[in-house]
């Protein structure tokens, strides 16, 4: 049987080749995450935060098998996610990712509909009954989709050129719950939007978490995303995790001065907007 323990991280080091010195020359590794250790527990969200390169986006990258771990371990309850030929696709299917920008992560010449049913080709089984044979049950899957996500039929046969950055949003949303995930992973998924699309694709976040009692795991540099999102928040700097603290605690009695420094600057930033 498996226990439900959510996202458990464990000494987290990632490191990258880095640029070569001299042209030709040696390789210096860079080490974008070193040591970390983190969890997220079933229905949870926390927010990831820190300034841009210190290892947010690399943290979630190992989480779904797009960066390569020198050391540490993965698991997601209790089965490890990097231990490739012990069959745990299984477990990542569990886990779904939203990138920043939806026009990148979208094929342009696709329909919103193949978009989506993109995923189920990835990995057919999560695929609702038919879907795969049956263009209508795929359209009907697809729609029922969209209508989580606040669209309307008919954008399910427009390409993203077509569509708004909020809509384009919305359908990668769409296409990360087609695959049924426990855990969705949200890599600045709002920033590249406009202010007041940014709120509406946050309320349509915090819906879907509540309506299928998602676990997420939130990345932004906003800390006014994280405010209104998260209950736990963890902090970055330099590849390390340097604070760890539920949501209150953070913005009323944080315990790391780089903490106080991201504060201060966001509440310059709102005394300048
Ligand atoms: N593919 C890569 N090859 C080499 N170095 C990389 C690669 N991806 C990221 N890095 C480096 O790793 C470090 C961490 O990057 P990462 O993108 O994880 O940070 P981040 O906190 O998510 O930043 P941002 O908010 O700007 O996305 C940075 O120094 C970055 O330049």
């Amino acid at each position: 049987m498996t226990t439900a323990t959510g996202l458990r991280i464990r000494d987290l080091t990632v490191t990258y080749p880095g640029p070569r010195s001299g042209g030709l020359g040696r390789r210096t590794p860079i080490t974008a995450v070193r040591d970390v250790t983190l969890d997220v527990a079933p229905q949870e969200t926390v927010a990831l935060v820190g300034e841009s390169g210190s290892g947010k986006s690399t943290i979630a990258k190992a989480v779904v098998g797009l960066a390569e771990p020198a050391s540490g371990s993965i698991h997601y309850d209790g089965k490890s996610l990097l231990e490739r030929r012990t069959g745990n696709r299984g477990t990542r299917r569990a886990i779904a990712m939203v990138f920043q920008d939806p026009r990148s992560s979208l094929n342009p010449r696709l329909s919103a509909e193949a978009c989506i049913a993109e995923a189920w080709q990835a990995q057919p089984d999560t695929a609702p009954d038919g879907v795969r044979r049956n263009p209508r049950r795929r359209r009907d899957a697809v729609v029922d989709l969209l209508a989580q996500v606040g669209l309307d039929p008919d954008v399910a046969g427009k390409r993203p050129p077509a569509l708004s950055g909020g809509q384009c949003q919305r359908v990668s949303i769409a296409r990360a719950l087609a695959l049924n995930p426990r855990l969705l992973i949200c890599d600045e998924a709002v920033s590249a939007l406009d202010v007041s699309v940014q709120a509406q694709v946050l309320q349509l976040l915090v819906k879907v978490r509540q309506a299928r009692s998602l676990s997420m795991l939130f990345i932004t540099h906003d800390l006014g995303v994280v405010r209104q999102v998260a209950d736990r928040v963890l902090v970055m700097r330099h590849g390390e995790l340097v604070e760890n603290a539920e949501v209150q605690t953070l913005f009323t009695a944080p315990r790391h001065d780089y903490t106080r420094e991201l504060l201060a600057a966001a509440v310059d930033l709102d005394a300048a907007g």
